[in-house]
C-alpha cells in the first residue's frame, strides 16, 4: 500500500471514458437518479456492517447510529453523500470502483444504438450504479476508511471519468465513505437543499437507512425592549430573545422499511422505487406481490417480476436470488436458495423470523426453513404469473418474450411443480402461423377436436422450417393444430413435459402416427388397400436403402410432399441429435424410419420403374431429400448432388 499522502495513477481496465460517454448521453434526461444509486449504495454499506456487527460489535467503534447525509456546498458547486457504513479498503477500492462494467461488457455496448431512449433502458438493464456520478460530476473524489482498520488507512480516489483515476493512502477518522461530487457547471441545480430533499423522498423514502441533511443554523435574536413616542405611539415593539438553533442533521425519508408496513398503506410508487433499490433496475417492475406468511414458518416476501431482462439473464452462473433479512437485520443479496434457477429472474427480499442471525450459505443450503420458504415462494411467484397470464394476455406476452425462453427450463427443474409451469408456456402454432408464442396448453387442449387424444408438436431448427415441416401435412388437412417450437431449449423442454392435462405430446415426427378415433373407417379401409398394393413397392425400396433405414412405411401424414423421415418412438429426435453435435457430444447411430406418400406422383412413377439401376437412383434421391429436410445436412452431399443432377439430365432426353 502507498504511504500516506502519496498518489497512484490507474487506468480503468474496459473503455471506461466511451462507456461513461454513451451512459451519460443516455441517461442525461433522467439525471436525478444519480442520486437515488449513490444513496441506495450508502444504505447497502450500513446493512452490510451492520451484518458484520452482529459477529464482531467492535467494528461500530462505539458509533452504531448508522445514517447517510447528503450536503450541498453552493460557493464550491459540490454535492457530498456521506455514510458511516462498512467502507473501503484501498484494495476494495480499486475492485469495486476501478472496473466499469463487468464481463461480456464489450459485448453489450456493441449493441448501443446512439438512440437515447433504446439506449437508455438498455443501459438500466446493465447497472451503471456508482459511475452514474458522472452524469452531474465532472470530477468525482471518493474517501473511504473500511470499518475495524485503522484512520491512517483510509483511502482516497479520485477521478474525471475519463478512463483514469488516481487512489491515495489518507488519514481519515470516521469510518464509513464519502462521496464528493464536483458539480458540472450547468448542474448547479444539485447543489439546492430544495432541489436535493425533493430527489431524497421522491427515491428513498422507504429504505431502511436514514437519510439527513443539514438544517442551517439559525441565528440568536437579542431581546429589544419596547419603545414609544410622546403620544404613546409604538415606534419599536418589543422583540423576545431566542436562542441561537445549531445547524442541525435531520432525517429527510421515512426510513421505516418497505416490507414491514402494511400493504394497504403502501403505494404502486413506493413499491416500483423501493424495486429499483433492491435490484438496481432502472425501469419500473411488471408486477409484485408482498406478503406476510404466518403458521409454521413465518417470513415477509416481496417478490418482483422484473419488465426487462437484464443483458446476461442467460448465464446460469450468474449471481441472483433474493436479498435475505432475518428479523429485518440484512443478511446477504443473492440468496439463490430460495429461488429455483428457472425463476431466476425473480427480485425482491425476504424477511425471516426463523433463521438466525448468524446464518451462512452453507446453513441455508440444507435447511428445512430454506426448504420450506422456496417452496412457498416458488408456488407464489407462478400463482402471480398464471393470474397475470388470465388477466392480462397482452402484459403477459411482455413478460414471455422477456423471460419465457427461461421458464422452458421449469419443468426438468422442478418436477413438482410441472403442471403448474405447463400453464404459464406460450408457443407459435399453426392455428396463427405466426412466429409468436402466444398458444397456451390450456387454449390448445380447449381447441383440441373431438377424438383427438393427443398434444401435438412439431421441434425444428427455426419457425420457417417447423412451420414448413412436411409432417404437418395431413394435421392441416384434418384441420389439427400443432405446435411449432424452434427454440434451442424446447428439445429439452419437451423431454420433460411428457403430459399435460393428462394428455400425452406428441411429436408429428416420431413412430407411427395414430390420429386414434380421428380416422373414419373408409379412409382406415382406403389406407389398408393401398398397404397392400404398394407392399412389393415397400420392399423393394427397402432393399434399395439397406443400412440406410429401419423401416419403410407408407405414410400417412403427407399430403404434398412424396417422403419424409420418422423418429422411432423410442429413438433420439432429430433435433436433440443436432443439439448434441453441436455440442460436440458423441451421438448413439440411430437408423430413421423413411415414409413414402403413395398418392404422389413421384411415388407412383417410381413404383412403375421397371429400371432397377434408375429404381435405385430414385429412392435414393428421394430419401436424401427428406433426410436434407429433416436434418438439414447430408453424410455425402456431393453424391446426392450427382445422383440429382443425373436424373435431371435423364429428364432431358
Ligand atoms: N458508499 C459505499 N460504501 C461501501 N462500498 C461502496 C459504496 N459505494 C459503492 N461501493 C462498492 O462499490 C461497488 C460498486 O458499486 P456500483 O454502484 O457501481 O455497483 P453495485 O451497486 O454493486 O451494482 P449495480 O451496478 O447493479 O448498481 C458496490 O458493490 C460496493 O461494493
Amino acid at each position: 500500500m502507498a504511504e500516506t499522502g502519496q498518489t497512484q495513477n490507474h487506468s480503468f481496465s474496459t473503455d471506461a471514458a466511451k462507456v461513461l460517454k454513451l451512459m451519460i448521453h443516455s441517461l442525461y434526461s433522467n439525471k436525478e437518479i444519480f442520486l437515488r444509486e449513490l444513496v441506495s449504495n450508502a444504505a447497502d454499506a450500513s446493512d452490510k456492517l451492520r451484518f458484520k456487527a452482529l459477529s464482531d460489535d467492535s467494528l461500530f467503534e462505539g458509533d452504531g447510529n448508522l445514517r447517510v447525509r447528503v450536503s450541498a456546498d453552493k460557493e464550491n458547486n459540490t454535492l457530498t453523500i456521506s455514510d458511516n457504513g462498512i467502507g473501503m479498503t484501498h484494495d476494495q477500492v480499486i475492485e469495486h470502483l476501478g472496473t466499469i462494467a463487468k464481463s461480456g461488457t464489450a459485448e453489450f455496448f456493441s449493441q448501443l444504438s446512439g438512440d437515447q431512449a433504446a439506449d437508455s433502458q438498455l443501459i438500466g438493464q446493465f447497472g451503471v450504479g456508482f459511475y452514474s456520478a458522472f452524469i452531474v460530476a465532472d470530477k468525482v473524489t471518493v474517501r473511504s476508511r473500511a470499518a475495524g482498520v485503522l484512520a491512517s488507512e483510509g483511502v482516497e480516489w479520485v477521478s474525471a471519468g475519463e478512463g483514469e483515476f488516481t487512489t491515495s493512502t489518507i488519514e481519515k477518522s470516521n469510518r464509513g465513505t464519502d462521496i464528493i461530487l464536483h458539480l458540472k457547471e450547468e448542474e448547479t441545480e444539485f447543489a439546492d437543499d430544495w432541489r436535493l430533499k425533493s430527489i431524497v423522498t421522491k427515491y428513498s423514502d422507504h429504505i431502511s437507512v436514514s437519510v439527513e441533511m443539514l438544517t442551517p443554523e439559525v441565528p440568536a435574536v437579542e431581546a429589544v425592549e419596547e419603545q414609544k413616542d410622546a403620544d404613546g405611539n409604538i415606534t419599536q415593539p418589543a422583540v423576545e430573545a431566542k436562542e441561537a438553533v445549531p445547524a442541525k442533521w435531520e432525517p429527510v425519508n421515512k426510513a421505516t422499511a418497505l416490507w414491514t408496513r402494511e400493504k394497504a398503506d403502501v403505494s404502486d410508487d413506493e413499491y416500483k422505487e423501493f424495486y429499483k433499490h433492491v435490484s438496481h433496475d432502472f425501469a419500473d417492475p411488471l408486477l409484485w406481490e408482498h406478503n406476510k406468511v404466518e403458521g409454521k414458518t413465518e417470513y415477509t416476501s416481496l417478490l418482483y417480476i422484473p419488465t426487462k431482462a437484464p443483458f446476461d439473464m442467460y448465464n446460469r452462473e450468474k449471481q441472483h436470488g433474493l436479498k435475505l433479512y432475518v428479523q429485518r437485520v440484512f443478511i446477504m443479496d443473492d440468496a439463490e436458495q430460495f429461488m429455483p434457477t428457472y425463476l431466476r429472474f425473480v427480485k425482491g427480499l425476504l424477511d425471516s423470523n426463523d433463521l438466525p442471525l448468524n446464518v451462512s450459505r452453507e446453513i441455508l443450503q440444507d435447511n428445512k426453513v430454506t426448504q420450506a420458504i422456496r417452496k412457498g415462494c416458488t408456488k407464489r411467484v407462478l400463482k402471480m404469473l398464471e393470474r397475470l397470464g388470465k388477466k392480462d394476455a397482452e402484459q403477459y406476452q411482455v413478460f414471455w418474450n422477456e423471460f419465457g425462453q427461461v421458464l422452458k427450463e421449469g419443468p426438468a427443474e422442478d418436477f413438482g411443480n410441472k403442471e403448474q409451469i405447463g400453464k404459464l408456456l406460450r408457443f407459435a402454432s399453426t392455428n396463427e402461423d405466426s412466429a409468436i408464442q402466444n398458444v397456451s396448453l390450456d387454449q390448445y387442449v380447449e381447441r383440441m377436436k373431438e377424438g383427438q387424444e393427443k398434444i401435438y408438436y412439431v421441434v425444428a431448427d427455426s419457425f420457417e422450417a417447423a412451420k414448413n415441416s412436411p409432417h404437418l401435412e395431413v394435421f392441416r388437412k384434418k384441420g389439427i393444430e400443432v405446435l411449432l417450437m424452434s427454440d434451442r431449449i424446447d428439445e429439452w423442454l419437451i423431454s420433460h413435459l411428457t403430459e399435460f392435462d393428462g394428455k400425452q405430446l406428441q411429436s408429428v415426427t416420431r413412430g407411427g402416427l395414430d390420429l386414434g378415433q380421428m380416422d373414419d373407417e373408409e379412409t382406415k379401409e382406403a389406407q389398408e388397400k393401398l398397404e397392400q398394393e404398394f407392399d412389393s413397392v415397400v420392399t423393394r425400396i427397402k432393399a434399395s436403402l439397406e443400412g440406410k433405414v429401419k423401416e419403410v412405411k407408407l405414410s400417412q401424414r403427407l399430403t404434398d410432399s412424396p417422403a419424409c423421415i420418422v423418429t422411432d418412438e423410442n429413438d433420439m429426435s432429430s433435433q436433440m441429435m443436432k443439439l448434441m453435435q453441436s455440442v460436440g457430444q458423441e451421438v448413439p447411430e440411430s437408423l430413421p424410419i423413411f415414409e413414402i406418400n403413395a398418392e404422389h406422383e413421384l411415388v407412383k412413377h417410381i413404383a412403375d420403374e421397371q429400371d432397377d439401376d434408375q429404381f435405385n437412383q430414385w429412392t435414393q434421391v428421394l430419401f436424401e431429400q427428406a433426410m436434407l429436410a429433416e436434418r438439414g445436412s447430408l453424410k455425402d452431399p456431393a453424391s446426392f448432388v450427382t445422383r440429382l443432377n443425373k436424373l435431371m439430365l435423364s429428364l432431358t432426353k
